[in-house]
């Protein structure tokens, strides 16, 4: 049973908005080897929206997903924290972060950040739970 709070559904928050720059995000992706563009957006607590795409390399394994274009993007312009975030494919699907990113996402958290998932919208401790992060690290 899911446990998120109906309420979630209902937040003020820019779904629209983060799909669009998600999609705009996908549509730079560089995938020569397993052709599946994937785009990302968060809303920052500042008020922005940052994206990614996932870039390949012939080493398949290097691969960078979507999502870590889009926490290099958040540091290189100021950083901040996620307060939602989105993620599409190339056929314009909603499409859930990999364990690796859910990880990458997890360090720049907001207090209740939420993602838009195939199942509607989960926070972050619904998709990560019990996770590792900086304060394990004292
Ligand atoms: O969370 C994810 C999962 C997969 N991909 C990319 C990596 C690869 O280029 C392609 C197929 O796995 O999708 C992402 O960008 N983010
Ligand atoms: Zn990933």
């Amino acid at each position: 049973m899911p446990v998120t709070d109906p309420a979630l559904e209902s937040r003020d928050l820019p779904w629209e908005e983060l799909k669009q720059a998600a999609t705009a995000a996908m549509q730079r992706a560089y995938v020569p080897y397993s052709k599946f563009p994937v785009g990302a957006a968060a809303l920052i607590d500042d008020g922005r929206i940052i994206s990614g795409c996932n870039v390949e390399n012939a080493s398949y394994g290097l691969t960078l997903c979507a999502e870590c274009a889009l926490v290099s993007s958040l540091a290189m312009t100021g950083g901040g924290r996620i307060v939602a975030f989105s993620c599409v494919d190339g056929s314009g699907n909603t499409l859930m972060p990999c364990g690796r990113c859910r990880q990458l996402l997890y360090e720049f958290r907001a207090p209740g950040m939420v993602l838009q998932t195939v199942s509607g919208i989960r926070t972050m401790d619904e998709v990560l739970p019990d996770a590792f992060g900086p304060e394990n690290l004292s």
